[in-house]
């Protein structure tokens, strides 16, 4: 499933040299930071909204906004998908570490 992230990623860098009036990502770019964090902080609202009205259709909607315009702040700052999901690779690496020193040594 991480290919749809990948192929998201590479579409959302080609739009950092498109025409604003031709896309919604290359018109949002052209807006600046403070319009990308404004989106992921709008859709952040929503998905929470969504998730305490507790509609799986509507929760799993939002949270496909909040993981696009997460992944458009990304591109803005020179990262993608890849460095979020090592990043939670490396935790999942912590965690085995944490559970095997907190067992009682046999
Ligand atoms: N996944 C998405 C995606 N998810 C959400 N959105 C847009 O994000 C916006 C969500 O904002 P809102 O729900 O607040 O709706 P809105 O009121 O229309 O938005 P604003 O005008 O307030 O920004 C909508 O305009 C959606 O169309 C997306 N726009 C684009 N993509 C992907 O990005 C690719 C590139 O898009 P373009 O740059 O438009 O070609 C597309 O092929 C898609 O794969």
């Amino acid at each position: 499933m991480s290919d749809v992230l990948d192929r998201l990623a590479e579409l959302l860098e080609q739009r950092k040299s498109a025409d604003p009036q031709s896309s919604y990502v290359a018109k949002l770019y052209a807006k600046g930071l403070d319009a990308i964090l404004k989106k992921v902080g709008e859709e952040a609202a929503e998905t929470i909204i969504a998730a305490k009205d507790g509609d799986a259709d509507q929760i799993i909607y939002e949270t496909a906004d909040l993981w696009f315009h997460s992944l458009v702040m990304l591109a803005h700052a020179g990262l993608g998908p890849q460095d979020v999901l090592k990043e939670l690779a490396r935790r999942e690496g912590l965690s085995g570490l944490e559970e095997k020193a907190s067992r009682p040594v046999e």
